[in-house]
């Protein structure tokens, strides 16, 4: 029989400890709808002693959310754990989770108590909150630093008293894969009242393995695991539940449990939950954060888009994206290059492809990420483009506010390649100036303008010139991250139309004009 393992989700009340996160009572509301949304088995709603506000959102959320158990958080003692089921007596089906520090560290430093007194609190806590509800959590708080001994009985005892639950927290993320394995196991073995309830854990992750020893305690019966979206909570946050139950499923193949969860909801949980926290989820977050299903170097974009599952192992789709993302950039390749293509909408020579590949991998060079309109400008330029007697292969210019603005260029024409220098009122102006001079042609600019076409701080600058030659009007456009290399390219492309037209030919463009 597949084993059944249960989400225990406890964004609001240990998610809420992350510093910095204060949530009202409408947001709280709004996740624990989302939540119920996505399934999970329970939701830790607060911890009702805490705050009127924690009290009255646990209150709330017990009213109004059906469907998942509704926890309240109580120390062992009665007043936390009278509060609690006042906040949770109209829940559907109601949960106090009662908790007391179990490790000789906590114990002597920080509760003063010993172990006789912790063993008494926990037994008169657990049969306290029987006392409310049938369903009664325990847990022993840095049970991963506590005595397994000492544990044995605390465990065997609050089971008696009427626990349902039995949590084992790795309070501090300390514990490892393998050593949480043992001590689930060695528990198991050892409190044989640990058969009759559901064995839970609990995983910070202060070393970054809260999942991993989440996923060794479910190998070794753990049938509840708690967590939080986005891996929210304390110092290092919980176990992250959107990697655990993407892991569950995944890999059913060798965990062989079944969850309740609605994965194709975890994606609007996640940003449900870092739009009303305000902490932002990293870009390679696993299975959440923006690049989990993005593809960026050619290798990989050429495998995905011959076949999906050569580069991910989960669909998009699971968690409720509706796509992929191929990122264009520096790393990419032809057969990504070629897609976007197409599904902008462009039908291209091969020799135009080429060259609009050439350009992309250059502007790519120098700018992180290529968008739609960045193509869409690079296929205008390089396509409708006459052949290039006037090459720019270099310019540098410097200028300042108490400095005379100069140029030096140097363009290829018709073969030669020509060096010249100006002064300018601007380095644009001695840029044109240089250009003219190196190209030998006397020319009018009539207008410049420019503009941005894609967005953010590496944008494609976008400059269109028209110059006067010979009572004629020609037209030039250029693109690039830089501006004065923007206005550069469409100067030398102005030029380049001047130059073709005087040899005799009719230039290409229609923007020419009499
Ligand atoms: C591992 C965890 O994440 S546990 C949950 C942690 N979350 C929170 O603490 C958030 C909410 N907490 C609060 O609002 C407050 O700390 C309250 C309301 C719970 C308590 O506030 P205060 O009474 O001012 O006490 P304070 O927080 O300074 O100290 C904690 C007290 O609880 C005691 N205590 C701590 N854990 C437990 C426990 N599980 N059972 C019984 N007593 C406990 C401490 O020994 C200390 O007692 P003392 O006041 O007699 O010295
Ligand atoms: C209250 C308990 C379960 C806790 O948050 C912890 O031990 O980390
Ligand atoms: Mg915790």
């Amino acid at each position: 029989m597949v084993m059944k393992v249960e989400i225990f989700d406890t964004t609001l009340r240990d998610g809420e400890q992350t510093p910095g996160v204060a949530l009202n009572v409408y947001e709280k509301l709004e996740i624990a709808r989302q939540l119920a949304k996505l399934k999970v088995d329970v939701i830790e709603a607060g911890f009702p002693i805490a705050s009127n506000g924690d009290f009255n959102a646990v209150k709330t959320i017990a009213e109004n959310v059906k469907g998942p158990v509704i926890a309240g958080l109580a120390r062992a003692n009665f007043k936390d754990i009278d509060k609690a089921a006042e906040a949770l007596k109209n829940a559907e089906s109601p949960r106090i989770h009662t908790f007391i520090a179990s490790s000789p560290i906590h114990m002597q430093y920080k509760l003063k108590m010993s172990p006789e007194q912790v063993l008494e609190a926990a037994v008169e806590a657990v049969k306290r909150a029987k006392s409310y509800f049938e369903d009664v959590e325990f847990s022993a708080e840095d049970a991963t630093r506590s005595d397994v001994e000492f544990l044995c009985k605390l465990f065997s005892q609050t089971i008696r008293a009427g626990a349902t639950v039995i949590n084992i927290p790795d309070t501090v993320g300390y514990t490892t894969p393998e050593e949480f394995a043992n001590l689930i196991r060695t528990l198991r073995e050892r409190v044989p009242e640990m058969d009759r309830v559901k064995i839970s854990v609990h995983c910070h992750n202060d070393l970054g393995m809260a999942v991993a020893n989440s996923l060794a305690a479910v190998v070794n019966g753990a049938t509840q695991v708690e967590c939080t979206i986005n891996g929210l909570g304390e110092r290092a946050g919980n176990a992250a539940l959107e990697e655990l139950v993407m892991a569950l499923v995944t890999r059913k193949d060798i965990y062989k449990v079944d969850l309740n969860i609605d994965t194709k909801q975890i994606y609007r949980t996640s940003k449900v939950v870092s739009t009303l926290t305000g902490i932002y989820v990293q870009p390679n977050k696993a299975i959440v954060g923006a690049n989990a299903f993005a593809h960026a170097s050619g290798i990989h974009q050429h495998g995905v888009l011959s076949e999906k599952s050569t580069y991910e192992i989960m669909t998009p789709e699971s968690i409720g994206l509706t796509s992929n993302r191929i990122v264009l950039g520096k790393l990419s390749g032809r057969h990504a290059f070629v897609q976007r293509l197409k599904e902008l909408g462009y039908e291209l020579s091969e020799d135009e492809i080429n060259r609009a590949f050439e350009r992309f991998k250059d502007l790519a060079d120098k700018k992180k990420e290529i968008t739609d309109s960045d193509i869409e400008a690079i296929v205008e330029e390089q396509v409708t483009k006459i052949p290039q007697l006037i090459e720019l292969e270099y310019f540098q210019t410097s200028s300042g506010n108490q400095a005379i603005a100069t140029s030096t260029v140097r363009v290829k024409i018709q073969g030669n390649t020509v060096e010249e220098a100006a002064t300018g009122n601007g380095p644009v102006d001695a840029t044109y100036k240089a250009l003219e001079r190196a190209c030998n042609i006397n020319c009018r600019l009539v207008d410049y303008s420019i503009k941005s076409v894609s967005a953010g701080k590496d944008a494609i600058g976008e400059v269109v010139v028209r110059i006067e030659k010979d009572g004629r009007i020609f037209t030039g456009r250029g693109l690039s991250t830089d501006i004065i290399e923007a206005s550069a390219r469409a100067y030398t492309d102005a030029l380049n139309k001047t130059l073709y037209n005087s040899n005799g030919n009719k230039p290409a463009e229609t923007n020419e004009e009499e």
